[in-house]
């Protein structure tokens, strides 16, 4: 058997397609842009390129784009600082501080500095303990589009045994917390789990998200089972060159699972366009006005 592909480039762009559509109407309707401000600290090269795309996708849908490029020495005050001022502009409906941060700050801080109405990360301590409770909250753009990707594939995951792999506050525990919403029963398994194969191996639905490239092996996966490769790892190609691979061996994985998303291709394009919905989610509650369906859980 080998495994439909979920191709998240094309499911993403239909997303930003919707959301497009949804800023039509609310500058038709409301005279309302959604903005956008992404911060950047530093020149981090992989940064730069996912703030690059942030903005470009950002003005592509319609919104308004607002980039702040501050050098890696900016002290915690002066990033605080602008936080502030982003927190009280009307223009500015969604907030991003592009991480990592250089190590000299402190990014729960930071990240807490962020009006949480305007958090479209969804990273901020009220956003975490809304999702926690099963509260409306700003939902973390990566899990929201592995979420959404799921329920296109699979619709009803009530009583499903899924299983989240890696538990940063980024992805595995926002992930684990989706998919408790959708009636999955589900684990957390990390570095430290005993017998991991075995946890897998129980699992209808599979979120790998630890950052070790091809952990995850084809032997692991019960037959038919969904895998969602968070991973997204640099590594020798052998040529002098580089090539991108997630943390399931997808080579092998293909071969046992019922659909697996690829790397690249599958859930980083997903990660931008779940960011655009959060703005508009954002801008829609800041002004009363009813959510776009099918933006948000
Ligand atoms: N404030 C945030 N910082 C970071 C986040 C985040 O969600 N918020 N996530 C990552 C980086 N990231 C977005 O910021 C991101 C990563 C990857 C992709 C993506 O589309 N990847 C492509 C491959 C791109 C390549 O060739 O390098 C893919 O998987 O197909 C988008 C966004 C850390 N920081
Ligand atoms: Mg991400």
């Amino acid at each position: 058997m080998s495994a439909t592909i979920i191709d998240g480039k094309a499911f993403s762009a239909k997303i930003r397609g919707r959301v497009a559509e949804e800023v039509a109407a609310l500058k038709r309707d409301h005279g309302l842009v959604p903005g956008l401000a992404v911060v950047l600290v530093g020149a981090d090269p992989a940064s730069e390129v996912y703030v690059r795309s942030k903005g470009r996708k950002t003005v592509e849908a319609g919104m308004e784009s607002f980039e702040h490029r501050l050098p890696a020495e900016t002290t915690e005050a002066d990033l605080l600082a602008l936080v502030e001022k982003l927190n009280t502009d009307p223009a500015v409906h969604g907030i991003l501080v592009q991480l990592p941060l250089p190590k000299h700050m402190n990014a729960d801080a930071v990240i807490n500095a962020i009006d949480p109405a305007k958090d479209v990360d969804g990273f901020h301590i009220s956003n975490v303990g809304l999702l926690g409770t099963g509260q409306k909250a700003m939902v973390p753009c990566t899990p929201l589009g592995c979420l959404m990707m799921l329920r296109d594939h699979l619709g009803d995951m009530s009583g499903k045994e899924a299983v989240v792999i890696g538990r940063s506050n980024i992805v595995g525990k926002p992930m684990a917390h989706l998919l408790l919403g959708e009636s999955c029963t589900v684990s957390i398994a990390h570095s430290r789990t005993k017998d991991i194969e075995e946890v897998v191996r129980r699992a209808d639905i599979v979120i790998a998200a630890v950052g070790r490239p091809g952990m995850v092996k084809g032997a692991w996966i019960k037959p038919g089972a969904t895998v969602i490769d968070v991973g997204i790892n640099r590594i020798d190609a052998g040529d002098g060159k580089t090539r991108l691979v997630g943390d399931v061996d997808f080579d092998e994985a293909r071969e046992v699972a019922g659909a697996i998303t690829p790397v690249p291709g599958g859930v980083g394009p997903m990660t931008i366009a779940c960011l655009l919905a959060n703005t508009v989610t954002a801008a829609c509650r800041a002004n009363g006005l009813p959510e776009p369906e099918g933006l948000t859980v």
